[in-house]
């Protein structure tokens, strides 16, 4: 277990959460406030009751389990307060966990129930991470994701939503849901359309799928970024490929072990993407789904693979540079954190 220590500058030294999904980011508290004010009937009344509809738990046996998940929480999720409510506390938790920036990604099309628009949805979302910016000093991005069981015609009405809010709170798009029943070639249409606007695009690829996901992610649909990417290392020519690239791996380690993407810890590729010299980063996926959050994922890398302080810096610091954000806003981040980092007496 990680020295007492070890644990204390993990939760003080600055990071940074590329890959945060807002309706895995639900506090249970907000769900019981949410469902008095909106009406709805609830299983239980009381926050340790409701975890487990929220969370999975050590049995989880797949990606397609981990997502079912995820039916409870949009429920509370339709209305333009509900969303700008949580994009805020993700600002607030981020803070709690010296989280510096963010980048937050939401569904718009899950969050339609009640009439909201696709414009609507972003909107309510980048509010909310604004006001999180201002109470909390967390910067942030939105990311918007279209989903992979969802049509062309769909997905193409979040791309062009997407496209209004570049330059004012949205940084990317990105494609999630179940990998191994929709592969990437499924959306070249949708990812051509975002490739034509010029939006930053980032795909989930290599999580429940091979590493031919992640090829067809970069070379057809224009990703600049993976999400996971954990069954890369089963092709050395694609791995390569990433890696001359520098496409940097959003990896989330507790939701990688938790959907299976690996049988275990032990099969974990970390260490080895890391001494390859890939451009790994941390994350947390979804916290309220995974039951983590980020200091605690740099604690269980530091627990299974024996990094050390400078090894668990270098992670951070990977994740700066391949942020969504401009060449100066991404210098000035830099900057900000590692005077905060010397500041804590850790050599850079
Ligand atoms: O790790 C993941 N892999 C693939 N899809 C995911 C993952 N985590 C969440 N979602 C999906 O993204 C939607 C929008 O946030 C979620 O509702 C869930 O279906
Ligand atoms: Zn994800």
């Amino acid at each position: 277990m990680a020295h007492n220590r070890t644990l204390e500058l993990l939760s003080r030294l600055p990071k940074v959460d590329l890959h945060l999904h807002l309706d895995g980011s639900v506090k249970p508290e907000t769900i019981l406030e949410l469902a008095l004010q909106q009406g709805i009937d609830l299983p239980v009344y009381h926050k340790e009751g409701l975890i487990p509809h929220m969370r999975v738990g050590n049995e989880c046996g797949s990606l397609i389990e981990y997502l079912s998940k995820f039916h409870f929480t949009t429920k509370f999720m339709q209305s333009g307060e509900a969303l700008e409510r949580i994009a805020y506390e993700v600002a607030q938790q981020s803070a709690a966990h010296n989280c510096k920036y963010v980048e937050v990604r939401f569904a718009p099309q899950l969050h339609r129930n009640n009439g909201l628009t696709v414009e609507e949805t972003i909107h309510h979302v980048v509010e909310g991470m604004k006001r999180g910016q201002r109470d909390y000093g967390v910067k942030g991005g939105v990311i918007v994701i279209c989903m992979r069981n969802h049509s062309s015609k769909s997905n193409l009405e979040v791309i062009e939503g997407a496209a209004q809010f570049v330059g004012k709170g949205v940084v990317a798009v990105d494609l999630a849901g179940d990998e191994a029943t929709y592969p990437p070639e499924f959306f070249r249409e949708v990812f051509a359309e975002s490739t034509r606007l010029g939006i930053p695009v980032t795909i989930h690829a290599g999580e429940a799928a091979g590493a031919v996901n992640v090829y067809e992610a970069v070379t057809n649909l224009g990703a600049t970024r993976i999400g996971h990417g954990v069954r890369l290392k089963e092709n050395r020519t694609i791995l390569d490929m990433v890696k001359e690239r520098r496409i940097p791996l959003e990896m989330c380690p507790i939701s990688n072990i938790q959907t299976k993407a690996v049988p275990g810890w032990e099969a974990y590729p970390i260490r080895e993407y890391l001494d390859e010299g890939l451009l790994v980063t941390i994350n947390t996926d979804n916290p309220s789904v995974s039951g983590t959050d980020i200091t605690n994922e740099y604690r269980v890398l530091a627990d299974r693979f024996g990094f050390t302080t400078p090894e668990l810096v270098k992670l951070i610091m990977n994740g700066v540079d391949a942020a969504f954000l401009d060449a100066d806003d991404k210098l000035s981040l830099r900057r900000e954190m590692e005077d905060e980092i010397r500041c804590l007496g850790v050599s850079m």
